[in-house]
């Protein structure tokens, strides 16, 4: 699904990524580890070009991906990004969050006026049940807890039916027992949908519970590839040359507890509703 071939990425004259070379299957579930700095982030971002590579071919289901117009509009489609920040809009209702992830599929000039077809309200409706929050569809986002927000993020990557979903430290700061339920909505997707996803942690104990493979990343190279109970402590040394970082524990890095905002005005929770497009003529009319 993924071939990433002699991926090199420099900042000025500084080499980030050293002629990386990785190949991910349709539909694997794989956790990149790597002290802070190793170059993970780069990896990823050069993926959906968000950072341009400086050298090198990354192929995406067969197709080489570019990064003119074209070529990111495709990578936009067939890649969802996930972030640690969630990268929600606050005061977007938790429903129209996830419709945006269905905009690379829409006519400009619905999704200009935020009028979604009713094909896709249902689609962003499902993905929301799949992360078990469609009770809070029309409920403001920023009222929403952080392990909620994520979740709005995932089932905004979800809406976009990629092919591919990347997550940056999707897990950082959030508490372990929601950071678990996080990683198993990822695993789902791979396992359900054929979702090849591509996730960096910082959590050696959740990348043996959860990744399918590890790739370890010192210094922007590959440093290991293999199973999780491969990850003994000479190879745990291999991708953290300085030791294990203090605060690859979740709890231990403060993560916060998994509490929605507390008590808005009631009103002001629920942002305008979703629109379909026969309803606005109607309102129109
Ligand atoms: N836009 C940029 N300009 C210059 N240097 C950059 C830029 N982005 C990243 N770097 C450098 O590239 C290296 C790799 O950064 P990257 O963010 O990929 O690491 P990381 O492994 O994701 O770290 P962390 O776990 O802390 O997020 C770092 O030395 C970083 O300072």
């Amino acid at each position: 699904m993924i071939e990433i071939r002699g991926l090199c990425k420099r900042y000025g004259d500084f080499t980030a990524l050293h002629r990386v070379d990785l190949t991910v299957a349709k539909g694997e579930f794989v956790v990149i580890l790597g002290a802070s700095g190793a170059g993970k982030s780069t990896l990823l971002r050069c993926i959906n070009h968000l950072a341009e590579p400086s050298e090198g071919e990354i192929h995406v289901d067969g197709e080489r991906s570019r990064g003119d117009r074209a070529g990111l509009r495709k990578v936009r489609r067939d890649v969802a990004m996930i972030f640690q920040h969630y990268n929600v809009v606050p005061r977007l209702s938790v429903l129209k969050n996830v419709l945006t992830g269905r905009l690379g599929s829409m006519p400009a000039l619905l999704s200009w006026f935020q009028v979604f077809p009713a094909k896709d309200i249902a689609i962003a409706r499902e993905c929301l049940r799949r992360v078990e929050l469609d009770p809070k569809a029309d409920l403001r986002t920023d009222t929403l807890s952080g392990g909620q927000k994520q979740r709005v993020g995932i089932a905004r990557a979800l809406a976009q039916k990629p092919k591919v979903i990347l997550a940056d430290e999707p897990v950082a700061s959030l508490d372990p027992k929601t950071s678990r339920k996080v990683l198993n909505y990822l695993k789902q997707a791979s396992r359900q949908d054929g979702i090849t996803v591509i996730c960096n942690l910082h959590q050696v104990d959740y990348a043996r519970e959860f990744a399918q493979r590890v790739i370890g990343v010192a210094a922007g190279r590959i440093v290991f590839e293999g199973r999780p109970d491969e990850l003994t402590d000479e190879v745990l040394h291999l991708i953290y040359p300085g030791g294990v970082e203090e605060g690859t524990d979740a709890a231990a890095a403060g993560a916060e507890p998994d509490t929605a905002t507390p008590s808005v005005p009631a009103a002001a929770l629920h942002a305008a509703p979703v629109r379909t497009a026969p309803q606005l003529a109607m309102e129109q009319s």
